[in-house]
């Protein structure tokens, strides 16, 4: 079944444009949210909480910061991009207070929706707009006229009108000029954590981590490495992204496409599919989130040692090292914040 997908002339920038938003959060959705939204016109504040790092950072781009109960008291239209783990508490202690009849509560991940970590009541609009790429990203492209493609969802419907009201929030930060696809809560949120997970984040840096440790403890230059295992990965990603895999496969040598059919499915085998199919039955129901949310409770010392232990990877150190000598690629990601 085709997925039902919304242009700019599917949606209203006037009716967000009549409405008061808060956005809670000002990391790389929020930022890009806000600026974008202000940018069409749309009367905006950003919640957070005292001596928040982000509070200057919003305020130096004229953006006017409150807590997030005096946002949450003063929109009618509340879209919450801090992170997932914060969502619940800053929702319990900050939104839900002040979250009257008629007003919409909007997301960019269905996650404490789809494992009801909150629960609305039935009086509110409850939405998402969710940009399919990093914020930094879905700001950029904003600011060139263009736009990230991003989901919609409506979870629940109190005023009859959630979906326009999603989809003129969604105009306002460019989604539309790309194309805005219609999903569900369940779906956004299971596919998302599934991608990240197996293939874009967890599967992606597990491939190169690797890749680089069988090349360097067979004894080739840790340098030699980086370029081969992870360096010209954006190379052949970018092909891939611009005309799918048989792009990608023409523009290589023969070499590499004849090794690509022959060994590719060598590492990326049966045993990694079973996997796969473990992982995303782990999130469908709901072990992965308790996880998370569990580690987050105890003041997220998994989260710590996974980090720690990421950077610490040899491919770090090399990669430091010679990104260091192309000036040109080491782009910093908070330049549009
Ligand atoms: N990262 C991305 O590109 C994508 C994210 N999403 C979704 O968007 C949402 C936001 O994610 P992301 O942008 O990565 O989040 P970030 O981690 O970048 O958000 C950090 C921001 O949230 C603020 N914050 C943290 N705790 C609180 C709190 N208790 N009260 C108020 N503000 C708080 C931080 O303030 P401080 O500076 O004080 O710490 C900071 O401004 C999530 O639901 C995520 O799944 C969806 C698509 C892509
Ligand atoms: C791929 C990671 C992501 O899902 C995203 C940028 O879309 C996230 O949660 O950050
Ligand atoms: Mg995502
Ligand atoms: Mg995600």
């Amino acid at each position: 079944m085709t997925a039902e997908t919304f242009y700019d002339d599917d949606a209203d920038l006037s009716v967000i444009q009549g409405r008061k938003v808060a956005v809670i959060g000002y990391g790389s959705q929020g930022h890009a949210h806000s600026l974008s939204l202000r940018d069409s016109g749309v009367d905006v504040v950003i919640g957070l909480k005292e001596g928040s790092k982000s509070r200057a950072k919003a305020q130096e781009q004229g953006l006017r910061v409150l807590t997030p109960a005096e946002a949450s008291a003063w929109a009618d239209v509340i879209m919450v991009l801090a992170p997932d783990t914060a969502q619940r508490k800053i929702y319990t202690e900050s939104i839900e207070p002040h979250l009257s009849g008629g007003k919409a509560l909007f997301f960019g991940h269905g996650l404490n929706i789809r494992f009801e970590l909150i629960k609305p009541p039935a009086d509110v609009d409850v939405a998402m707009v969710a940009p399919k790429g990093p914020g930094h990203l879905v700001r950029r492209q904003y600011v060139d006229g263009k736009g990230v493609p991003a989901l919609v969802a409506v979870e629940q419907d109190a005023s009859g009108t959630a979906l326009a009201l999603a989809l003129s929030y969604a105009k306002a930060i460019g989604g539309t000029r790309a194309g805005v696809i219609r999903t569900t809560f369940k779906e956004e949120t299971e596919t998302d954590l599934f991608g990240e997970q197996a293939v874009l984040c967890g599967g992606t840096a597990a491939l190169v981590q690797t890749g680089f440790e069988v090349l360097t403890e067979a004894g080739y230059a840790p340098e030699i490495a980086y370029f081969e295992c992870l360096h010209e990965l954006k190379l052949i990603v970018d092909l891939m992204y611009e005309g799918g895999i048989s792009r990608m496969r023409y523009s290589v040598s023969d070499t590499a496409e004849f090794g690509d059919y022959t060994r590719g499915p060598r590492v990326i085998d049966g045993r990694v599919k079973e996997e796969m199919k473990k992982i995303l039955s782990e999130i469908q129901s709901g072990e992965f989130t308790r996880e998370l949310i569990a580690d987050d409770e105890a003041g997220g010392p998994a989260l710590a040692q996974y980090r720690k232990e990421g950077a610490e990877h040899p491919v770090e150190v090399t990669g430091k090292k010679l990104r260091g000598m192309m000036s040109w690629v080491d782009r910093p990601i908070t330049e549009t914040a």
